[in-house]
């Protein structure tokens, strides 16, 4: 489901969001597009540079506001590196009305870990998006903690759903392989217009038309792949003629060497990170 699917966002209270970089940013692009309104959203992030802050300031979205001035904060969403987890959650803890849910996008960082530093009982929602969140082409995986209620969980589902589609998780355990494959997937998928790119020149090609090549074929592909019913694998077929080039290229890429084993080693390397960034 997308964003576009679920009605403007309207949550029943102040939205805080503490951390707007890469990711909380994209988050906060979602809601805004996604029919938030901005005098329901502010934010705390005191790096942000003072041309992003006026820019806030000029849609109408508060920036680092004294926690007594917010009434009643719906949610609270934190997206500070889990390194600054320490010293961000004191902060989120103080924004934690009575009913209020948070909603972390830390990688690695549990939601066990999360409730210690809040209030006694909060609600705690553990959830990974991804960058596309930006264009409402993200998709996140997510978990409710014991403490969320449904309405809660409601929430946290349209505040992500802005961003595109939610996969809600069981399992808390899942969520370090959520960010081997779709957290960090969308660096895989650039990674992979780059090398293509360079394979081009490699091949012949100027460096200027090998890189408009590589990334019109990226996203092509991935269009299609968005507007097909079909499988990957089937989609895969259709480009390969036997004993023809894609072939040839193939057989390379599905070697016992190839890009499976390749991608199988870095989603562990990923998902392993991520546990090891619970501490
Ligand atoms: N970038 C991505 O593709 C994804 C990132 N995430 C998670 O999102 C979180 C943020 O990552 P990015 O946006 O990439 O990092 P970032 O460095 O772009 O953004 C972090 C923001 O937090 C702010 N900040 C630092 N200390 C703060 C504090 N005490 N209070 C408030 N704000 C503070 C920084 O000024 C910065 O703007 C990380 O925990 C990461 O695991 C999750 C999914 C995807
Ligand atoms: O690289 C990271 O740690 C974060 C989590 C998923 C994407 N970016």
């Amino acid at each position: 489901m997308t964003a576009h699917s679920v009605g403007p966002l309207q949550p029943g209270g102040p939205i805080v969001l503490i951390g707007a970089g890469k990711m909380g940013g994209a988050l906060l692009e979602g809601w805004l597009a996604g029919g938030l309104d901005p005098a329901l959203a502010a934010v705390v992030d005191p790096g942000l540079p003072p041309d992003a802050k006026a820019a806030f300031k000029r849609r109408g979205v508060r920036t680092s506001p004294d926690p007594d001035t917010i009434a009643a904060p719906a949610a609270v969403v934190l997206a500070v590196k889990p390194q600054m987890v320490a010293e961000a959650l004191p902060v989120a803890a103080r924004f934690m009305a009575p009913g209020a849910v948070l909603v972390s996008v830390l990688a690695g960082v549990t939601a066990t870990r999360l409730a210690a530093g809040l209030p006694d009982g909060a609600a705690v929602v553990r959830a990974m998006p991804n960058t596309p969140d930006a264009i409402a082409r993200g998709v996140t995986g997510a978990v409710a903690a014991a403490t969320v209620t449904p309405a809660q969980k409601a929430l946290a589902d349209a505040l992500l759903k802005a961003g595109g589609q939610v996969e809600w998780l069981d399992d808390e355990g899942l969520i370090d392989a959520v960010t081997g494959v779709s957290g960090s997937g969308p660096a895989y998928v650039f990674l992979l217009a780059e090398a293509l790119a360079e394979a081009g020149v490699k091949a012949g090609l100027p460096a200027d038309l090998a890189g408009r090549l590589a990334r019109a074929t990226v996203e092509g592909a991935g269009e299609l792949l968005r507007r097909s019913p079909e499988t990957p694998e089937t989609l895969r077929r259709n480009v390969t003629s036997p004993n023809g080039t894609t072939a040839a290229a193939l057989a390379v890429l599905m070697a016992d060497d190839g890009f499976a084993p390749l991608l199988t080693r870095a989603v562990a390397a990923a998902t392993d990170r991520s546990r090891e960034l619970a501490g």
